[in-house]
C-alpha cells in the first residue's frame, strides 16, 4: 500500500502543525507543499519577475534552486533557496498572498509537480496543502481535509505573528483570509476542495491532541500504523 497521508486545507486551520506532530511520531518524511509555492514567489519578486507571467514563472519553478538543509539540533528542513536560508522570508504575508497568486496559473503547477511527487519513498509521507489529495497523490490510502472558521484560524494566525514579536491587526489578518481562501477555492486548476474520498475535519472547537488523534485513528483503521 502506497504510505502516503495527505492533509489540505485552508491556511491557519492546522495542516502544517498537525503534518509535523505525525512525522515526527511516525517518522515518516513530510512534504510542506505550500513551501514550494512560496519559494517560487519569493523567486519572483527577488527577481523582479511579474506575478503572472507564465513563462519566467514555470522556468523558475521547473528549476527551483532550493535545497532543504536539516536544522542542527532539530529534526526541522531549512529552506536555502539559492544559497539563502529564506525559512523566516518565506513565511511573511506578503509571500503567502504571493504564493496564492503563482499557485493560479497552470504551467507553475505542473512544473511542480514531480518535485512534489518525488517525496513519496517506502520510508513514509505526510504531505501537506491544497491539492495533496486531489491531484499529487490521488491514490493516497488516508485523506484529510482539515478545516476551521476564518474567525478561529484568524485568531490562530494573529497569536501565532503576536508571539513572534509582529504587531498586527486581526481585522487585517481576517480579510487576508478570506481573499486567500476566495482565490485558493476558486481558481481554475487544483482549486482547494475535499477530495472525494477525504475525512473531513473540522477544528474550530479541537485541540492540536484532538485532531492528531483523529488522524492517528484513521492511518490505524486502514493498518498503515
Ligand atoms: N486545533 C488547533 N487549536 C489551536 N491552535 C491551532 C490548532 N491547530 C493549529 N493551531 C495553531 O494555528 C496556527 C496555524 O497553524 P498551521 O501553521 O499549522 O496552519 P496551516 O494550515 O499549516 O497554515 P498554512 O497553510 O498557512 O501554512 C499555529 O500557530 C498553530 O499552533
Ligand atoms: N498544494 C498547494 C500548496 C499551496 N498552494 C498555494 C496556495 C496558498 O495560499 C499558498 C501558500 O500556501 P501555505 O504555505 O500557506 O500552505 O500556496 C497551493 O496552491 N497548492
Amino acid at each position: 500500500m502506497l504510505k502516503v497521508l495527505t492533509i489540505d486545507g485552508p491556511s491557519g486551520s492546522g495542516k502544517g502543525t498537525v503534518a509535523k506532530i505525525l512525522a515526527q511520531k511516525l517518522e515518516w518524511d513530510l512534504l510542506d507543499s505550500g513551501a514550494l509555492y512560496r519559494l517560487v514567489a519569493y523567486g519572483a519578486l527577488k527577481h523582479g519577475i511579474e506575478l503572472d507571467d507564465e513563462q519566467s514563472l514555470s522556468e523558475l519553478a521547473l528549476n527551483l534552486d532550493v535545497e532543504f538543509r536539516l536544522e542542527e539540533g532539530s529534526e526541522l528542513l531549512i529552506p536555502v533557496f539559492e544559497g539563502e536560508d529564506v525559512s523566516k522570508k518565506i513565511r511573511t504575508e506578503t509571500c503567502g498572498d504571493a504564493a496564492s497568486k503563482v499557485a493560479a496559473l497552470t504551467p507553475v503547477r505542473d512544473a511542480l509537480l514531480d518535485r512534489q511527487r518525488a517525496f513519496a519513498t517506502e520510508a513514509g509521507l505526510i504531505a501537506d496543502g491544497r491539492d495533496m489529495g486531489t491531484v499529487v497523490f490521488p491514490d493516497a490510502p488516508v485523506k484529510v481535509y482539515l478545516s476551521a472558521s476564518a474567525e478561529e484560524r484568524a485568531e490562530r494566525r494573529y497569536n501565532q505573528l503576536k508571539s513572534s514579536g509582529e504587531s498586527v491587526s486581526i481585522a487585517a489578518i481576517l480579510d487576508e483570509i478570506k481573499a486567500r481562501d476566495a482565490r485558493d477555492m476558486n481558481r481554475e486548476v487544483a482549486p482547494l476542495k475535499p477530495a472525494a474520498d477525504a475525512i473531513e475535519i473540522d477544528s474550530t472547537h479541537l485541540s492540536i491532541d484532538e485532531v492528531v488523534n483523529q488522524v492517528s485513528d484513521a492511518l490505524s483503521k486502514v493498518g498503515l500504523i
